[in-house]
C-alpha cells in the first residue's frame, strides 16, 4: 500500500523551540521522518515523501538520501507541494483515487515511536476509512479506501475526519495505539520517546543529553 508520509521542512517542529535551537529541530525531525520510513517498510508499505519546497537554507532542506540512508531503505518517490498540510495531502486523494484495492495511507513523520508492528496493524485493519488517533485530538495516521473523502488536518482533527467520513457514509475503523497515538509535538512528548523509542529519534535525542528524570513523582527529560 502507498503511504504518503507529510514532512515540512519549513519551521520544523517550532513547538519544541524552548529546548532545541532551529538547527537541532530539523536534525530530530530528519530522525524521526528516518524512523517512520523505517517502520512503513518493515510494515509492507511503500512511503512517498510529501514535502514542503526546498528551504531557504540548505541546512533546513529534507535531505532525502540522508534520511533514507540512515532507514537503511531505498529512496521513496518524493512529491513537493508548497500547500497547507491538508491541501497538498487532499491533492493525493484526488488524483489516486483510493478504492478498497488500491488504498492510499497518511503516516505522519513525527511517530517517533511507531513500530513497524503499529503500522501494519494499521493497513491490515478493515474500513473505508481507518484512523489512528493522535493524543490531544490529531490524526496521526490514516488509510483511506474510499475515493471521495478528504482530510482537514489541525485542530480536533479526528473529529472532523469522524464527520467527514460519516458524511460520505463510509465505514470508519480507529486504532487503539499508544504507538501511533503518540505524535512529538511539545518538551512533554520527547518522553515517551526516551521511554520507548530505539530507533534514530532516541539516539538522536541521548546524544544531544536528554535523559529521564523524575520530579515530584513524574517522569520527565532533563538535557544535561
Ligand atoms: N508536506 C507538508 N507536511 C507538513 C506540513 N505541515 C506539517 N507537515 C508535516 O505533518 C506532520 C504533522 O505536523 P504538525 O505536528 O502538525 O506540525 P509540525 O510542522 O511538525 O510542527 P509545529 O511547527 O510544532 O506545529 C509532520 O510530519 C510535519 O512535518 C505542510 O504544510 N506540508
Ligand atoms: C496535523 C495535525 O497534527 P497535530 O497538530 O495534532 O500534531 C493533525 O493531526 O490534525
Amino acid at each position: 500500500m502507498e503511504v504518503l508520509v507529510p514532512f515540512s521542512t519549513d519551521r520544523p517542529k517550532s513547538r519544541l523551540s524552548s529546548v532545541l535551537s532551529r538547527a537541532e529541530r530539523t536534525a530530530f525531525a530528519r530522525a524521526m521522518c528516518t524512523d517512520v520510513l523505517a517502520a512503513v517498510r518493515a510494515a509492507g508499505g511503500e512511503p512517498t515523501l510529501l514535502t514542503t519546497p526546498p528551504a531557504e537554507s540548505p541546512a533546513d532542506d529534507l535531505d532525502v538520501d540522508a534520511i533514507t540512508a540512515a532507514a537503511g531503505i531505498a529512496t521513496p518517490p518524493v512529491i513537493v507541494d508548497d500547500r497547507a498540510l491538508s491541501a497538498a495531502v487532499n491533492a493525493q486523494l484526488v488524483d489516486r483515487r483510493p478504492t478498497p484495492d488500491e488504498p492510499v495511507a497518511v503516516v505522519m513523520a513525527d511517530l517517533a515511536i511507531a513500530t513497524s508492528a503499529a503500522i501494519e496493524r494499521l493497513l491490515t485493519a478493515d474500513g473505508d476509512v481507518v484512523i489512528a488517533p493522535g493524543r490531544g485530538g490529531g490524526t496521526n495516521a490514516l488509510v483511506v479506501r474510499d475515493p471521495s473523502f478528504r482530510v482537514d488536518y489541525h485542530g480536533a482533527s479526528v473529529r472532523d475526519h469522524r464527520r467527514i467520513a460519516a458524511a460520505i457514509d463510509a465505514d470508519v475503523r480507529e486504532i487503539d495505539s499508544h504507538r501511533l497515538a503518540s505524535d512529538v509535538d511539545e518538551p512533554a512528548d520527547l518522553t515517551e520517546v526516551l521511554l520507548h523509542g530505539d530507533g534514530a529519534a532516541a539516539a538522536w535525542l541521548r546524544e544531544a543529553g536528554f535523559r529521564l528524570g523524575v520530579t515530584d513523582g513524574r517522569v520527565g527529560v532533563v538535557r544535561e
